[in-house]
């Protein structure tokens, strides 16, 4: 057995400080006179990293010998934020660790600051994967998460002159300590080429696949530790490598380029992360990504499999493979293809199998967002899966010929394969018909997928369907990101909500006691404060943490999301002020944040208008100060942990039946914040756990939106009978916040005013109705408090601690594993 030494393991201060001080010198060679910041941070991070290896090789060792079925999460994108600070808490060293480097001279948070975040997803739905690694390793379930190794992931954002410019995400410039390559593991890809059939030595009709072109991959793995347990899973990305990385033969005749050029196309694959967050582009190299990591994944699974199993018989047994969304729904097809063609199963067995291993979660209702291939493109890039898609489009529409016999439209609605003009395979048909189970992330959301997108599927497979309302973790949506409410909470009913947060419920009776309140009121002013401070560096807007109302709207832009109609609001109160200055208007402060897709035009003008606005707001000596517009740049994992705790209002106005769930609207209301919003996603749920009364509702219901727009919805209408709408809609295309360029907001007022796709100008006077309903009830402070300690209490639903519970349950049908801590 190896011995390990206590360097590597202890976690009192004095233990801690001399590993601190040997990983500078031994893995940095450096010594603290000539280290950087960053030689201190890695040199902390490989000090804690060491302390959760044990659990990380207990863990597998554990899941190996025990035959245990495993999860295998398949997501495009993670988004797991920096790992110093959550693995300290999941640990639980992190005073112990504060003491040692402090005794050294330096400061566990300006060290936590350094780490460069892996940015390896665009919103929700990578944010909620890595939630969901954290939640499954905190209640002991096996599990492994793959996806793909970006070296560059999301952009960075700078706002200049109020737009916003994106940056290269260089997050692999100093390294990364959390990551482990596991070259032993590399597996070989294949692309394009054509498919040949055989008849075998059995006689058996087979048929082989000849690409032309292969590609390595690279498996880099990174510990995901559960909090206070032994469990670590494995999150395994997928780099992309040429098989050969120098071609001799080319550098010999001259041919430098194409020396090289293999190696430059083969990493091409896993370069970049596609920074769009709804509207698919159809670009052959995201095609090429998502085969990529579901190839190598499916294959890593059989090798796993055949480690300790006779035959890929029990396959789905052993493994529940969950598709995010339909980006890595071709592993559909690609198990087939290994279980026919590569291991020899009949067609029967393998979709038996391959049914029984996938499930299929949709994140989205917007059309635009529905992945579909070209036939030409999937065709040239993947000819033996287009086959098998046909094999599995002809089965299945025999299937529907028998439940629809005489009912023609019924194939063409149902067919993986879209007829019309280019001819496209539809993803999300694959996924339906190659799950076992399908899943929207909210009730509304699931019940609008039943009731419109997924219909025919629903009809034909009702017991598919569930709905998995998503959650988030409060390990680093509370206990990291707000420690003074951290703090308060256990004072009150000690620390086991962390882990079962339906706890919070204990919470309730305090919201009675003035004492507590105002222990809560303080708390909020400190975290409030602490936000103020780090926009003040970063922004350089002075804001009032004290009186004015944290007002805060921040996710991907999108005109879905409607961050414009925020905007109408504020102008709106501006105008007020203009028209009387003296008025006794409850003092706000609009917090923005969020990137737009580069190539999403209108979302990039909202950006400069919410910059415009705020130029012209921010500096109105009327104004007084009373409102404060601020746009926080490069919006991501690291820069809303301070966010979500200060905010008093949190925005989720989206048009209803557009946001197919929603977790920063979780995340805020966890934190005390007060949720305007409409009923959509998980703001329906939310409103049902806090309270109607504890909650600002506003808006169109999804049903009366599809009637106004089936009864021909007109703008204008709204425009023309609203005067406040009117005046502000006028200063915005008169040029009143952009002097410089009048015409710069037309764009945008002619697609409120003609089309409205997102119905603003619909909501727009509930919203400002409901808006002053929210400024009355800020002056009561003390009711706000007691509203706010409410919503922190009942939301303990909304953990994914919770949503884990209910996949291991009714999709996954996997048990938790303890690990046992031995030398
Ligand atoms: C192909 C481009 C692309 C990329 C990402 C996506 C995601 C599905 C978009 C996304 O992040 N959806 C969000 O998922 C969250 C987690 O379930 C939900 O809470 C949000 O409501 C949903 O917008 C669609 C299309």
């Amino acid at each position: 057995q190896i011995q390990i030494e206590d360097d590597r393991t202890g976690i009192d201060v004095q233990t801690l400080k001399r590993a601190f001080s040997d990983n500078l010198f031994y893995a940095l060679g450096k010594f603290p006179e000539i280290a950087t910041k960053n030689d201190f941070y890695m040199a902390l991070a490989y000090t804690v990293r060491d302390r959760l290896l044990r659990r990380w090789l207990n863990s597998q060792e554990t899941y190996l010998k025990q035959d245990v079925k495993i999860v295998c999460y398949f997501s495009a994108e993670y988004l797991i934020g920096p790992q110093l600070g959550k693995n300290l808490i999941n640990l639980a060293i992190v005073e112990q660790v504060r003491q040692a480097v402090e005794e050294c001279g330096l400061n566990l948070d300006d060290l936590i600051e350094q780490e460069e975040e892996p940015g390896l997803g665009n919103g929700g739905l990578g944010r909620l994967a890595a939630c969901y690694m954290d939640s499954m390793a905190t209640l002991n379930i096996p599990a492994i998460g793959y996806g793909i190794r970006y070296e560059f992931g999301i952009f960075d954002q700078e706002i200049c002159e109020g737009w916003q410019v994106e940056i290269t995400d260089k997050w692999l410039r100093y390294g990364n300590p959390w990551e482990i390559p596991r070259t032993e593991a590399t597996v070989e890809v294949g692309l394009g080429g054509y498919t040949e059939s055989f008849y075998d030595e059995n006689n058996r009709y087979r048929v082989r696949w000849l690409p032309d072109r292969t590609v390595k991959g690279v498996p880099y793995d990174t510990p995901i530790l559960g909090y206070k347990t032994n469990t670590a899973n494995t999150l395994r990305l997928w780099k992309a490598e040429a098989p050969e990385s120098f071609n001799f033969q080319a550098f010999n005749v001259g041919d430098y380029y194409g020396a090289v050029n293999e190696k430059t196309y083969s990493e091409n694959i896993t370069k970049v992360l596609y920074p769009n967050d709804e509207p698919i582009q159809g670009k052959q190299l995201r095609l090429e990504q998502q085969f990529f990591f579901v190839s190598c994944s499916l294959q890593d699974m059989i090798r796993l499999h055949l480690a300790t199993q006779e035959n890929l018989d029990n396959f789905g047994e052993l493994f529940a493979a969950q598709l995010n969304d339909t980006h890595p729904s071709i592993g559909v097809a690609e198990l087939m293809r290994l279980l026919m063609d590569v291991h020899d199963y009949e067609w029967e067995q393998a979709w038996e199998i391959t049914q029984k291993t996938f499930a299929y979660t949709n994140h989205t209702l917007l059309p635009e967002a529905l992945e579909k291939w070209s036939l030409g493109l999937f065709g040239s890039l993947l000819p033996r899966h287009l086959e098998i898609i046909y094999e599995i489009n002809r089965r299945f529409l025999h299937e529907i010929r028998t439940h629809y016999p005489n009912d023609v439209s019924k194939l063409s609605n149902f067919s993986l394969i879209d007829e019309t003009g280019e001819k496209y395979v539809r993803m999300a048909h694959l996924a339906c018909v190659g799950s076992h189970a399908i899943n929207g992330v909210a009730d509304l959301h699931t019940q609008l997928l039943k009731q419109d997108v997924l219909r025919g599927f629903y009809e034909l497979f009702p017991e598919k369907f569930t709905n998995k309302t998503n959650g988030v973790t409060p390990r680093r949506w509370i206990v990291l990101s707000n420690p003074e409410l951290t703090e308060l909470i256990t004072s009150k009913i000690g620390d086991n909500w962390i882990t079962h947060l339906e706890e919070l419920q204990q919470l309730e009776p305090f919201a009675d006691d003035p004492n507590f309140r105002n222990a809560w009121r303080q708390m909020k002013q400190q975290v409030k404060t602490r936000l103020a401070r780090r926009i003040e560096k970063r922004c350089g807007i002075t804001v009032d943490p004290n009186y004015s109302l944290f007002d805060i709207h921040v996710k991907r832009i999108h005109e879905y999301k409607r961050q414009h109609l925020n905007v109408l609001h504020i102008i709106t109160l501006y105008n007020r002020i203009k028209k009387n200055p003296n008025i006794d208007i409850v003092p706000r402060t609009f917090i923005f944040g969020g990137k737009a897709a580069p190539s999403y035009f209108m979302a990039k003008l909202i950006i400069k208008l919410i910059n415009s606005v705020g130029e012209v707001v921010n500096n109105d000596p009327d104004v007084r100060g009373r409102l404060k517009v601020v746009f926080i740049p490069d919006y991501n994992v690291t820069n809303s942990q301070p966010v979500y705790p200060a905010a008093d209002l949190s925005e989720q106005i989206s048009t209803a039946g557009k946001e197919a769930s929603g977790t920063g609207n979780m995340k805020f209301s966890l934190n005390g914040a007060l949720t305007i919003g409409t009923l959509d996603g998980a703001n329906v749920e939310i409103r049902q756990q806090v309270g109607e009364e504890n909650f600002f509702l506003f808006g169109l219901k999804a049903e009366e939106v599809s009637q106004m727009k089936s009864q021909g919805y007109n703008p204008w209408e709204f425009y023309s009978s609203n005067e406040a709408l009117r005046e502000v809609i006028d200063q915005i295309s008169s040029g009143l916040f952009s002097p410089e360029e009048s015409n710069l907001f037309k764009p945008l007022v002619d697609s409120l005013l003609y089309h409205d796709e997102y119905m603003l100008l619909a909501d727009y006077q509930s919203y400002i109705d409901c808006q002053d309903r929210v400024s009355e009830a800020f002056r009561d402070w003390d009711n706000w408090t007691r509203m706010s300690i409410l919503n922190t209490a009942r939301m303990g639903i909304f953990s994914s601690d919770r949503a884990i519970r209910e996949y291991c349950q009714d999709i996954w049908n996997v048990q938790a594993v303890p690990v046992k801590l031995e030398d």
